[in-house]
């Protein structure tokens, strides 16, 4: 692939960013809180859903999405981890929720005390194929409840955070991408680009 230059300080990247991923929704809410902060293309591509830790998964997937793209790619994992199962199920909550539902990810926590959970998101951004991916980690606590609210994203009913009332699900898209994991994440990955000062080829396209 081209090689990296450095213009006006910033690093020229030989292609826009592209993000990766499988998920419709994600990219709503990714292009609605990035705005016109960061100029991305999208690719669908459904990427192995891998193990481990969540930073390390995030960065795997990365690596896989840059191979395929040949260029800049931002990808994200996201897990919803309760804190009475010590963080599970985490990065296998995609599993959890195909076979069981809402009503089993609540069944699975009849037996604690402590309904408290996180959402936890991991963007990972690699400039290259051969380059370690820089990875961003946002946060949201709260506590599963009985699905409530539109059955538009995920886990999104079952999920309330702290100091709502309500559920991501109930919330407006604009309340929900106010605090939301992802949201928080994508405020570590802007300052990264603000202060990189990335720019990109124009005369190529993805
Ligand atoms: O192609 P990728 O980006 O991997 O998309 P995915 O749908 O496979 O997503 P993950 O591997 O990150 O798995 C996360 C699971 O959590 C769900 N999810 C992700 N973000 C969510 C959010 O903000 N609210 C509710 N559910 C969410 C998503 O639908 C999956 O079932
Ligand atoms: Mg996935």
């Amino acid at each position: 692939m081209a090689a990296l230059g450095a213009r006006g300080g910033g690093l020229v990247l030989p292609k826009p960013v592209t993000f990766v991923t499988g998920n419709a929704k994600k990219l709503e809410e990714v292009r609605a809180i990035l705005g016109t902060s960061i100029p991305f293309n999208s690719l669908k591509l459904d990427l192995p859903e891998l193990q481990g830790e969540p930073e390390d998964i995030s960065k795997e997937k990365a690596r896989l999405a840059a191979i395929q793209v040949n260029g800049p790619v931002l990808v994200e994992d996201t897990c919803l981890c309760f804190n009475a199962l010590k963080g599970l199920p985490g990065p296998y909550v995609k599993w959890f929720l195909q076979k069981i539902g809402h009503e089993g990810l609540n069944n699975m926590l009849i037996a604690y005390e402590d309904k408290s959970a996180y959402a936890l998101c991991s963007f990972s951004f690699a400039i290259a194929p051969d380059a370690e991916p820089i990875a961003f980690l946002g946060k949201t606590p709260g506590k599963i409840v009985p699905a409530r609210g539109p059955n538009d994203f995920g886990w999104d009913p079952i999920f309330q955070p702290d100091g709502y009332e309500q559920t991501y699900a109930e919330m407006s898209k604009e309340e929900k991408n106010k605090i939301s994991h992802r949201s928080r994440a994508l405020a570590l990955v802007k300052a990264h680009f603000a202060e990189a000062a990335y720019t990109f080829e124009t005369n190529s396209s993805t």
